[in-house]
């Protein structure tokens, strides 16, 4: 059967779109992508893919902007519908899986129009705005965070599960500050580094590429011995060598750590829309398999008194809360439902 798979912007939802496209090739099937000039779309998909054919139309968000820009975005989204249309055509695609982003639209609306069924991935617990207002025309609309999703679960790696374990006490601390890193995190880090190591707590840290310089400039004036990166590639054997994380709340990281059993302090990015990484956050505290604690709550002692925890009840609940093969699941009922 033939997929498109539209989405992106960020790594967020372009992840999603690489597990998808990967997934559906394992199953025998060909997919192509429909994303936008402007993200990261061409970065991740453009010279290198599982995709047989990639597309890249011109579009750029249309919420967040206001007069001209807001009639001039919705002129280009236009313009990329009919081009969608035009491309789903051609391809004689059977059905459409968005993962969200403005980037997702044309495809997503093409889809409706041409009566070929459309499958949602929301990555967040707050709902992106596009999504909300494709749902009610999707055929599935699946949620890691909803108990009634057709799936449960959320795509991720296969590397994370293989290395899962359960962590009882806290020799290791991971710091992550999402894919660009984040500064409160940071600064958090060096703040309790020296008690850290004082108390034989080794520390694997992410600080992003704008703050590495300093970070790193940081832990030598301190004396402290970190294992330091600005983005890496290795996260999942580094995740599997920690038994307690200090986190951004971005979904791919969160369902990450929940497959590798590692139970984390949740520090939410504070400006993400609609404020979805509290959200996701407190998802976890719910399901009392982690903390959270927004930016600027006396947040050095709170880390500190979390290091005498027994982590095993919370990092077993978080492996039982996951599940493997999600991106197989997902292609497969797509499979399903478009064949009945
Ligand atoms: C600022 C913002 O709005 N971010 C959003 C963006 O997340 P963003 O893409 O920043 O963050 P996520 O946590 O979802 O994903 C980061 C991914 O990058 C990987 N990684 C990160 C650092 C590194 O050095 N190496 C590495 O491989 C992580 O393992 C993870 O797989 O999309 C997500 C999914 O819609 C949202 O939940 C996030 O809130």
């Amino acid at each position: 059967m033939k997929f498109c798979i539209t989405g992106g912007g960020t790594g967020g939802h372009l992840m999603i779109a690489e597990a998808l496209v990967e997934a559906a090739a394992n199953e025998g099937h060909e997919a192509i992508f429909i994303g936008s000039k402007s993200g990261q779309d061409r970065k991740y998909f453009e010279d290198h893919s599982t995709f047989s054919h990639v597309y890249f139309l011109e579009t750029t968000g249309v919420v967040n902007q206001k007069g001209l820009k807001k009639i001039k975005a919705l002129w280009l989204v236009l313009k990329a519908f009919f081009a969608s249309r035009a491309i789903l055509k051609q391809h004689k695609i059977a059905a459409v899986y968005s993962v969200g982003g403005f980037s997702a639209a044309p495809a997503s609306f093409a889809a409706i129009s041409r009566g070929i069924p459309l499958f949602i991935h929301e990555q967040n617990v707050v709902e992106g705005r596009l999504n909300s207002l494709l749902k009610p025309f999707a055929a599935r609309f699946i949620s890691a965070y909803d108990e009634n999703s057709a799936i449960k679960g959320y795509p991720v790696k296969e590397e994370f599960f293989e290395r899962a374990r359960v962590r009882e006490k806290i020799k290791t601390v991971i710091f992550l500050g999402g894919s660009q890193g984040a500064k409160a995190i940071n600064d958090l880090a060096l703040s309790v580094a020296s008690e850290l190591q004082s108390r034989g707590v080794k520390i694997i840290h992410q600080a992003g590429e704008r703050d590495y310089d300093r970070v790193k400039q940081k832990y030598e004036e301190l004396g402290v011995e970190a294992e330091l990166y600005a983005f890496t590639k290795e996260m999942p054997s580094l995740m599997s060598k920690a038994d307690l994380a200090i986190s951004r709340s971005g979904a791919s990281t969160l369902w990450e750590l929940c497959a590798n059993g590692v139970p984390a302090l949740f520090i939410p990015f504070p400006h993400a829309a609609s404020d979805h990484q509290y959200h996701n956050a407190r998802f976890i505290v719910q399901n009392e398999m982690g903390w959270c604690e927004r930016e600027d709550e006396g947040l050095r002692e709170k880390l500190l008194l979390l290091l005498d925890e027994d982590l095993s009840k919370k990092s077993s609940a978080l492996m039982e809360h996951s599940s493997r093969d999600v991106a197989k699941m997902m292609i497969l009922d797509a499979y399903r439902v478009v064949n009945d």
